[in-house]
């Protein structure tokens, strides 16, 4: 078998095209323990995710996680489960297409959108092959990952070079590497929490509840914890609140290491013990809604608080396809295209300019 990829069949005068990769994490093809196994065992072979010794952790993987943990977990997918799927591929889906619709409005030359997810379908693999089939020649790599982490956008930008290590004709490639801190993104957020509140009223705290990462990436210099901070005191100041009204907590810890704190079921546990009458949680980190989100934030989370003594628990659903997270989206976008399309400002520049070229040409402009 060849070792690089088929090239599409070019020729002369084919339209080039620039494409937005737009990356994501990945979901199981269904919510059964036959679907979860590969799905985990892909995404924990990643040594980016799970960085313990290759031996040992082939053996702890195969003899034990993936022997318990896909029906346990497929349990959790069913839960929150739609009739479209699983909830992190509808949402990329249809932000995938909106973004494309977004940037039609601005953008004049051709370009094209796809997605793609570092574990399961649709593949790295097959997203870059559909761009590569619209002769794409330059790809702009989109993670959609708010705060840097190894584990999440390194992972991602890994399954984009694997695949072009196979590939004979290379686009250029243009990254994005986070937006943790765009006052577009923080606007989105900051109008779901206020539209959350005109409709609901205010809770006593907002708890901003981040995916968790083991505890020694930060100390090998992974700034994932900092960039969630900011994010977290942009939010804040955005909002109007001062430090009491909110608190930052971590999620999802996996394993026995000692993982960012504070860990976000102690955080619930004491919010609940102090009888606290309303709580809010929101998670910046995700831009879709997914099963860290609706199960363990909007099921397990609320359990954790109202049986510590809480009283009432709302989560705030993730940007999905809100207007302010595509407008977003597309603001973070056109900025790193910059030189390789042409939008509508361009465009209107340069009729401006060969209006002015023209006035001078006629002695009429002074500058
Ligand atoms: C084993 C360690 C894990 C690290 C480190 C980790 C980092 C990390 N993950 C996300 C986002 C998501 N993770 C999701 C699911 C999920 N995460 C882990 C483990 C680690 N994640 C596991 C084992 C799973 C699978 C589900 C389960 O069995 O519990 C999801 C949801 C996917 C879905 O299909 O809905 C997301 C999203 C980030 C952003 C991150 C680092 C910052
Ligand atoms: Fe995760
Ligand atoms: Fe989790």
């Amino acid at each position: 078998m060849a070792y690089f990829n088929p090239e599409p069949k070019y020729e002369h005068g084919d339209q080039l095209k620039v494409g937005i990769l737009l990356a994501n994490l990945g979901t199981p093809d269904a919510p059964t323990a036959q679907a979860l196994r590969p799905y985990l065992r892909q995404f924990l072979s990643d040594r980016r995710v799970v960085e313990i010794p290759r031996l040992v952790w082939w053996f702890i993987l195969n003899g034990i996680i993936l022997a318990i943990r896909p029906k346990k977990s497929a349990e959790k997918y069913a839960s929150v489960w739609t009739s479209e799927g699983s909830p992190l591929l509808v949402h990329a889906k249809k932000q995938a297409l909106l973004l494309r619709g977004f940037l039609a409005q601005k953008i004049q030359s051709p370009f094209t959108v796809e997605l793609g997810m570092s574990y399961g379908n649709p593949s790295m693999e097959s997203a870059i092959q559909k761009l590569k089939a619209q002769h794409c020649d330059r790809i702009l790599v989109f993670p959609l990952y708010p705060q840097y982490a190894a584990s999440s956008t390194a992972s991602a930008l890994d399954a984009v070079w694997r695949v072009l290590l196979k590939t004979r004709n290379m686009p250029a490639i243009r990254t994005i590497k986070h937006y943790h801190d765009h006052p577009a993104y923080i606007e989105a957020l900051a109008q779901s929490v206020r539209e959350h509140w005109r409709i609901n009223g205010k809770p006593n705290k907002l708890v901003m509840s981040f995916h968790g990462v083991p505890k020694f990436h930060l100390l090998k210099g992974d700034m994932y914890h900092c960039e969630c901070h900011k994010t977290a005191r942009l939010l804040a100041e955005a909002l109007g609140l001062n430090q009491d009204q909110y608190v930052i907590a971590f999620q999802s810890r996996f394993g026995k290491q000692e993982w960012l704190k504070p860990y976000l079921a102690n955080i619930l546990e004491s919010l609940g013990k102090s009888k606290v009458n309303r709580i809010d949680v929101i998670c910046p980190g995700f831009s879709s809604d997914c099963l860290e989100t609706l199960e363990e934030i909007a099921m397990e989370g609320k359990h954790i608080f109202q049986s510590n003594g809480g009283g009432e628990y709302h989560y705030i659903p993730a940007l999905n396809e809100s207007e302010a997270w595509i407008h977003a989206m597309t603001a973070i976008t056109l900025e790193n295209l910059h030189g390789w399309v042409s939008t509508d400002w361009d465009a209107n520049q340069a009729k401006k300019d060969a209006e002015m070229t023209k006035l001078r040409a006629q002695g009429l402009a002074n500058n």
